[in-house]
């Protein structure tokens, strides 16, 4: 498997996942990461049920202010500033969400969140999905999964709205580097690192700073 941008790109534009690791210095953890605008039931479950962290969704500000989703709390205290908003799921009569934890439903939500059309309306908080809210210059400001995945999906021409879910062990730990190459070997995923991403931008000089706060 080749462990590059470029081809966990076309793996997220297929609308599969795979895994993104952070800096060992960090959290030292890698998530499952799949595109919010082409998710499916199918891909939630096995996300699911392979990583066994919390599903998040990170999200830009603009989607965030336009459906006016709130942060969480007014001040975090999170060591690692982890900008978790208030829970929502989509509303039965847009989506014909009933439990909202259902991989079908949390699809639909996470589907409405990403479609450029929705209105706040069409949202409960809370609900099942825990959407994050990504700083706008992106890794460049924070080099958390949050941005490292809304500029993946900036770079594969996508809604930016991820799906992302910490990868445990089977004997509860977290999993690190080298269990979790072996992971991508065993599903035949790519596996790539937020450094990776950064060295992406600079190498491909994209001016996502100004793109990501339009
Ligand atoms: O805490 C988390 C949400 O479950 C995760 O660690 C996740 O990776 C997103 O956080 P960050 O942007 O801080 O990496």
């Amino acid at each position: 498997m080749e462990n590059t941008v470029e081809n966990a790109i076309r793996f997220l534009k297929d609308g599969k996942f795979i895994i993104l690791a952070d800096n060992e210095s960090r959290e030292n953890e890698g998530d499952l990461v799949a595109l919010g605008d082409r998710i499916k039931p199918e891909v939630v479950y096995q996300m699911l049920g392979i990583a066994n962290g919390l599903m998040c969704v990170p999200i830009n500000s603009k989607i965030a202010k336009r459906l006016g989703f709130k942060e969480m709390v007014e001040h975090s205290t999170d060591p690692n500033e982890t900008p978790f908003m208030v829970t929502t799921d989509a509303t039965f009569e847009s989506t014909g969400v009933t439990t909202g934890v259902s991989a079908y439903d949390r699809a639909a939500t996470i589907r409405k969140i990403a479609d450029p059309a929705s209105k706040p309306e069409q949202f409960n908080h809370p609900g099942h999905i825990q959407p994050l809210i990504a700083q706008d210059k992106g890794i460049r400001v924070r080099n958390g999964h949050t941005e490292a995945t809304v500029d993946l999906a900036y770079i594969a021409g996508a809604e930016p709205v991820t799906v992302i879910i910490e990868i445990l062990n089977k004997d509860g730990k977290m999993a690190r580097r080298d269990a979790l190459y072996k992971l991508a070997e065993d599903y035949q995923i790519p596996m790539i690192t937020i450094g990776q991403i950064e060295q992406y931008l600079d190498d491909h000089d994209i001016e996502y700073a100004a793109k990501l706060a339009e």
